[in-house]
């Protein structure tokens, strides 16, 4: 019976261990995981569609996971599920010459550059001087409410759960395994060990203000506003460290620039201040690797963009395990019996 281990409960490691136990039904699925939401970094992140932070990944696999994960959020928007709003997304920068238009512009609804009459409307709105800007719709999701579906999910597949921290990929608690799934986030630079993976550490503030229905970022700025379905995220910061602390001067970065873009959330209620540190790498890294007669699929180093990539990352790695299965036929038939 071919057994399967997924490592990590973060948005990454529910999505492919979903994907597995929901697709091979009769195999056994664990998911091991030294944490689970709401204390994965998914649970106080943004939520947003959009590619950010993820390093020099390719743009063809960034447009690939990611018009399957925008797909996946609009057929969820469509039946109402895990929170997911759909948004105009503005985009702002104040130096024309770090503008550029992305791959994936092709595939969002509603995609178009600024003009200079639009720039000057939205630069005396937002308080800023933008030179450039883009905008499209977008989605955005409750992090916390998908995460918890998906682990239910999971579950009602069968699937079983164990809370533990592995020590390194030849754990003795995974020798029981004939493929291992590594969605260790962060971890993985520990685990596998990948010293590329870096923490990218950021500090948001969510708020009470349903006045807001579109998402605002300056890029330069480094301010976001980032409306979730029942409070508003701001940021945000991004600094390669470890600290989990919150920072009260990011805190004043934070509140000072978006009451510049929206000077009404000087009246906003502050209910969250938290600090996660972003999985970054240079490049996600999600790829096959056969050693000591298992199967290794590493999926990790997704950035800033976790949520805008989850489920096309999970579908490649089905394609890989499913290429892994008919390969090895017999560990697969066996499992039949
Ligand atoms: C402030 C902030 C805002 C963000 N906003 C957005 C956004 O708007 N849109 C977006 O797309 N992305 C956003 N992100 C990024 C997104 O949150 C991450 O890319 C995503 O959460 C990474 O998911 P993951 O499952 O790879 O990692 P994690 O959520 O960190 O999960 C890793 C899991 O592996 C487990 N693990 C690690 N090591 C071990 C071990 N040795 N043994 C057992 N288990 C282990 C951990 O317990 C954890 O459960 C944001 C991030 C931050 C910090
Ligand atoms: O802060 C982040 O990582 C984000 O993706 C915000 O959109």
């Amino acid at each position: 019976m071919t057994k399967i281990a997924v490592i990590g409960a973060g948005v990454i490691g529910l999505t492919c261990a979903v994907k597995i136990k929901e697709t091979y039904k009769d195999l056994d699925v664990v998911l091991i995981s030294s944490e689970f939401s709401p204390n994965t970094t998914g649970d106080g992140s943004g939520g947003l569609w959009l590619p950010y932070l993820c390093g020099s990944t390719p743009y063809n696999l960034i447009e690939k996971w990611g018009a399957e994960t925008y797909r996946f959020l609009y057929e969820q928007w469509k039946t109402g599920g895990y929170g997911v709003c759909m948004l105009p997304l503005y985009y702002f920068y104040r130096t024309k010459e770090k503008f550029h238009t992305p791959e994936w512009a092709r595939m969002v609804f509603g995609y178009h550059e600024l003009d200079s009459k639009e720039l000057e409307h939205y630069s005396k709105l937002f308080s800023g001087k933008y030179t450039a800007g883009q905008t499209f719709t977008t989605f955005v999701c409750s992090p916390p409410t998908l995460l918890t579906h998906f682990l239910q999910r999971f579950e009602q597949a069968n699937g079983k759960v164990l809370q533990a921290k592995l020590t390194s990929l030849q754990d003795p608690l995974l020798a029981q395994y004939d493929v291992v799934v590594n969605c260790s986030g962060l971890g993985a630079r520990f685990l596998v060990p990948d010293d590329r993976v870096v923490p990218l550490r950021g500090q948001v503030l969510r708020v009470i203000a349903p006045w807001i229905n579109q998402v605002v970022i300056d890029e330069e700025g480094g301010n976001y506003i980032i409306p979730n379905a029942q409070t508003v995220v701001l940021g945000g910061t991004s600094q390669k460290d470890f600290n989990t602390e919150v920072d009260p001067k990011d805190t004043d970065f934070i509140l000072n620039g978006c009451k510049r873009i929206m000077p009404g959330l000087e009246r906003a209620e502050i209910v969250k201040r938290w600090v996660g540190l972003r999985p970054s790498r240079d490049a996600v890294r999600l790829e096959p690797e056969e050693k000591n007669g298992k199967l290794y699929i590493h999926n990790y180093g997704h950035g800033g963009s976790g949520f805008t990539l989850f489920w096309g990352c999970g579908e490649e790695v089905l394609q890989i395990l499913q290429t892994y299965l008919n390969k090895n036929h017999k560990l697969y038939i066996n499992s039949k019996l």
